[in-house]
């Protein structure tokens, strides 16, 4: 990846100042605590400037950022790089005109709304927020975004949940043909991709991060699903440690620190295995990313979708000038170029299945 520094001093103060909680909110789970990274004024800046670092000179002219801890992160990049702030919020939350997208929980779903005049056609999008664990939220915003005409250049997680090893997956996919990846798609699309067993790792993933018994099922099938659309890359770097033995329950069951253990994440390896391996996507540094193919031309992009890479129908050669005068239906996006006229024509499928 361009700009790429495995070696950057930083990203280890800004891993360890993280804390890991196990079983919060509930029995099982390793939450990331990024509430101590905000307390280390060192570690909170740095992980600013590795992200504005990654996107300044980029034409980003629009931050989405996530609600609540995309709140915290979004801001400050968006003032160093000189885009605006949108807020993608809970519902019920704005008072302008809403777009929603709905996404798939481990219980549930939840669902996520963006005013529809925040964002115009053919502005560039970077979408913040400080985690990523099935990809759920993150799509969601995608979707939102691309829904008004915007292009979605990146989205930046601070951490990377370990459940989620494509992203090593995907990075292989970087040097595949525009037609590899084409064929690859079909068969995600129809379910035969190497994501499609999307819940093949269940057992080995219990215990990580909100990873229950629900693994298979549901969250499975979006972690499939996100093979199509979410592509990220990730950094791995200090603090990666096994994680935590579970009983059958998926309760910690490993010795070490208990309820309310407060190390980093390589304290709490050190101590008894416990640590979540967190990993920092960071600005220049390998952060969490999803790129289309606009990113790609400009060589910032993590992996190119081929479809919009290639210019296909519905794909990523803009129209400048053009307008939005609604939001596209839920699973379309408006259609760029110049053959946009009568209204069956302007909603062109999206390039990549739902997820
Ligand atoms: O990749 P996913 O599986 O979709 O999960 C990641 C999301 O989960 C957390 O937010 P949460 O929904 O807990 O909301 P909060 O920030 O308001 O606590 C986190 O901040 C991400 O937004
Ligand atoms: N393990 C985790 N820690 C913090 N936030 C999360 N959101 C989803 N999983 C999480």
């Amino acid at each position: 990846m361009s700009g790429y520094k495995a070696e950057d001093p930083r990203i280890h103060g800004i891993a360890s100042s993280i804390r890991v909680v196990p079983n919060f909110p509930k029995p099982g789970i390793m939450f990331q605590d990024i509430t101590t990274l905000l307390l280390d004024h060192k570690a909170f800046k740095n992980t600013v400037d590795l992200f504005v670092e990654r996107y300044k000179g980029q034409n980003i002219s629009v931050v989405a950022g996530i609600e609540a801890r995309g709140f915290i992160f979004g801001p400050p990049i968006a003032l160093a790089i000189g885009a605006k702030f949108v807020p993608l919020r809970k519902p019920r939350k704005l008072p302008g005109k809403v777009i929603s997208e709905k996404y798939v929980l481990e219980y549930g779903t939840d669902c996520l709304e963006m005013h529809v005049e925040a964002v115009k056609f053919g502005e560039r999008a970077l979408v913040v927020d400080d985690l990523i664990a099935t990809g759920g939220t993150l799509c969601a915003a995608i979707r939102l975004l691309e829904r008004v005409g915007a292009e979605v250049v990146e989205c930046a997680c601070v951490i990377e949940l370990p459940e989620l090893k494509e992203g090593e997956r995907v990075t292989g996919r970087q040097s595949a043909t525009s037609r590899e990846r084409k064929i690859e798609r079909e068969k995600e699309t129809k379910g035969e991709g190497e994501w499609a067993g999307g819940d093949e790792q269940g057992e080995e993933r219990k215990g990580r991060g909100w990873t229950g018994d629900e693994e298979k099922g549901e969250r499975g099938k979006e972690r499939a699903r996100m093979g199509t659309t979410l592509q990220q890359r990730m950094l791995r770097f200090g603090g990666v440690s096994e994680p935590p033995l579970t009983d059958e329950a998926g309760r910690i069951s490993s010795a070490g620190p208990g309820d309310g253990f407060q190390g980093g994440p390589q304290e709490a390896a050190e101590a008894g295995g416990l640590g979540a391996r967190v990993e920092v996507a960071a600005a220049g540094a390998g952060l969490g990313a999803r790129a289309d193919g606009a990113a790609a031309a400009s060589g910032v992009g993590a992996w190119a979708d081929g479809a919009v890479a290639a210019g296909d129908p519905g794909g990523g050669s803009s129209s400048k000038g053009a307008r939005v005068e609604e939001a596209a239906p839920p699973g379309r996006h408006l259609r760029k170029g110049g053959n946009a006229s009568g209204r069956q024509r302007r909603w062109a499928p999206r390039p990549w299945a739902p997820c």
